[in-house]
């Protein structure tokens, strides 16, 4: 009897595909190859992703047998969730696996910025040495805002409560007592854009949020404000806030995640005072295992109960 053909097209730890091989034919592909996703998910039943692929209505359309999506990360926003589910096709993500790590990214980036860390080094290897470029200022006393104060947005509260800083969020599905738990004070999302010095954002990209933080919401905040972005590029108008930045209106930006990924066109590159990273804050070996693990057994569990 021919064995399940599972695809994975996007990088997983080698020790997450070794529980997989023995109960299937594992193909591994490389999903930004449309061509080849499109041929491997033909015969496939399940497909493994994180968020280099992308998974439409035609991915979705060209697989007939398949019967479970399994992100292997948070986002499902690379994910047609409605079309899959309407054709049968379960789809599920690994909710917990990376939140820590995106936490601590997230507190990198915020210190990284407010202390010029890597326009510093940089500068250092370049042969030079002069100080006074660098003045940075403490987060001890400012006030962070979070935008989404779901699993990372509080462990970003917890640890930046910890460096003393006054931490405020918005989010519509938070109760105040929740938020107090992380030493979080709930605030309107007027209050959050107008008041916060760091303000960082933790929700999903939906039609709803893309594009929430636009043109009218950039020219409320401080001109101040230091921007931190690791949920999802198109949640920020890039073009409204590559204005801002270089007009003085926002003093910096660390962004992890772009509207396209790798960023070849963004107006966001080459700014002087953005701090750009490749969507790593999930890379970590502890991250990448909980989440490569959660997503082999879903596969597995689907496998199992349609004896396949
Ligand atoms: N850079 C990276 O490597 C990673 C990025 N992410 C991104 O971070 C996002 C957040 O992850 P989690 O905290 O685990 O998700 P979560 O689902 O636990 O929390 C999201 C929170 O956003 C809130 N929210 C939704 N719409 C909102 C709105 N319009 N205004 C304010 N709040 C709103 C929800 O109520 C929820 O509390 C993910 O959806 C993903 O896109 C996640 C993991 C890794
Ligand atoms: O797959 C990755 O490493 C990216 C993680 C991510 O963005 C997510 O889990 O939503």
């Amino acid at each position: 009897m021919s064995r399940p053909v599972v695809v994975v097209s996007d990088p997983l730890p080698e020790a997450t595909l070794a529980e997989l091989r023995p109960h299937c034919e594992l193909r591994l592909v490389d999903g930004r190859d449309r061509a080849d996703l499109l041929a491997s998910v033909a015969d496939a039943v399940a497909l493994i992703v994180r968020s280099g692929t992308q998974v439409d209505h035609e991915v979705l359309a060209q697989a007939p047998a398949l019967k479970i999506v399994a992100r292997a990360g948070v986002g499902l926003d690379n994910v047609d969730v409605t079309y899959a589910r309407s054709a049968g096709v379960t789809v599920v993500n690994a909710p917990d696996s990376n939140t820590v790590s995106v936490a601590e990214f997230t507190v990198g980036l915020v210190i990284a910025s407010l202390r010029h860390i890597c326009a510093a080094a940089q500068h250092v290897s370049e042969g030079e040495w002069r100080r006074s470029a660098f003045m940075g200022g403490e987060l001890a006393g400012r006030t962070l805002g979070i935008l989404g104060l779901g699993r990372v947005g509080r462990q970003v509260a917890r640890r930046l409560t910890a460096f003393e800083m006054h931490v405020i969020a918005y989010d519509p599905h938070v109760s105040a007592a929740e938020a107090a738990e992380v030493g979080a004070e709930l605030v309107t999302f007027d209050t959050l854009l107008t008041t916060s010095d760091v303000l960082t954002i933790h929700l999903p990209k939906s039609p709803a949020t893309t594009g929430l933080l636009g043109e009218s919401e950039l020219a409320r905040v401080k001109p101040s404000l230091c921007l931190v972005n690791t949920a999802r590029g198109g949640i920020v108008d890039e073009n409204a806030l590559a204005a801002a930045l270089k007009d003085g209106r926002i003093a910096c930006a660390a962004l992890d995640v772009f509207a396209e990924e790798p960023p070849r066109a963004s107006p966001l590159l080459h700014l002087p005072n953005v701090l750009a990273t490749p969507h790593l804050g999930a890379g970590t070996d502890s991250a990448q295992l909980r989440a490569g693990r959660s997503a082999v057994h879903s596969v597995l569990r689907v496998l199992e109960t349609a004896g396949v």
